[in-house]
């Protein structure tokens, strides 16, 4: 089995990705990652979806509604950041915009006149910091030391994250034809393409109602016009359970003009590395 997940060698996305696959190929955004699977390149993709700090990977969340993919397992990691350079003063920090977000208050705190450089990955601002003495990289700490014969960087700082509980949920996707109704979990995205008073309180109703917990909802623009949204809902329940199809039939009638897009039904493995 070939996974792909976002690159260079050594993002956290590439050790959640090891729990999938031994033979693991990158791309430089999510996006290209999700199409890559869509298009039957690779039986199994990795994305981020959800950090415990700094939320959503909209592009994930955006990328999953455009592509044709299920998702068959979740995979959540604990995300420990190390600050990573040649020397102890640089100009600049780069890494992805999430691993900065999640470092926010130890960057203003520590380094305030440090410019924050947004990269495609962590592993590519450890890159930057293995080619350019005056910048410093956010990424795991396992990064500081290059295998190809490229400079070794020092740790300047560990567990740099601004919270010690730091962790990122990663969605594994599939071809279309792999979507399944065993887990515990089911992701669906729903559209409602209608906007009346108490719309998401009858939505919600149809999980209540049935007595299914949802673990998550999140608003994202449909793109169609301003103030028009879908919605990711995330519930507690496969999509084997009675009560699950019941609820998901009541949606699918309130939505009449809009639609539902069932991800698939999963189980949550926790992998620390
Ligand atoms: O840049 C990486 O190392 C990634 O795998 C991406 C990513 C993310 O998009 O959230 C994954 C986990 C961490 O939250 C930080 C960055």
């Amino acid at each position: 089995m070939q996974a792909v997940t976002l690159g260079p060698a050594g993002t956290y996305s590439h050790r959640a990705a090891r729990a999938v696959a031994d033979d693991v190929a990158f791309r430089e955004s999510v996006t290209a990652i999700v199409e890559a699977v869509a298009g039957g390149e690779y039986d199994r993709g990795v994305v981020p979806v959800e950090n415990s700090i700094e939320g959503s990977v909209t592009e994930s969340l955006d990328a999953l509604t455009e592509a044709d993919v299920a998702v068959v397992r979740e995979i959540v990691t604990p995300i420990r950041h190390a600050l990573l350079a040649q020397a102890e003063t640089f100009e600049v920090v780069a890494s992805h915009s999430q691993a900065l977000a999640q470092c926010r208050d130890y960057l203003e705190r520590e380094y305030p006149d440090a410019r924050r450089e947004a990269v495609a990955s962590t592993a590519r601002g450890v890159e930057r910091a293995r080619e350019d003495p005056s910048v410093a990289g956010i990424g795991h700490p396992a990064n500081a030391a290059s295998d190809d014969g490229g400079v070794d960087l020092r740790v300047l700082a560990e567990d740099i994250q601004d919270q010690s509980s730091n962790a990122t949920r990663f969605l594994v996707v599939a071809g279309d034809d792999e979507r399944t109704e065993a887990g515990g979990k089911t992701s669906v995205v729903v559209y409602p393409d209608a906007n009346y008073p108490g719309l998401l309180l009858e939505l919600l109703e149809a999980f209540a109602d049935r007595d299914v917990n949802l673990s998550r909802i999140e608003s994202r623009p449909s793109g169609e016009r301003l103030g028009d949204y879908l919605f990711h809902i995330d519930f507690e329940a496969g999509l084997y359970e009675e009560r699950a199809q019941a609820a998901l039939g009541d949606v699918e009638e309130l939505v009449g003009d809009g639609w539902v897009r069932v991800l698939g039904s999963y189980d949550t493995e926790h992998v620390v590395y």
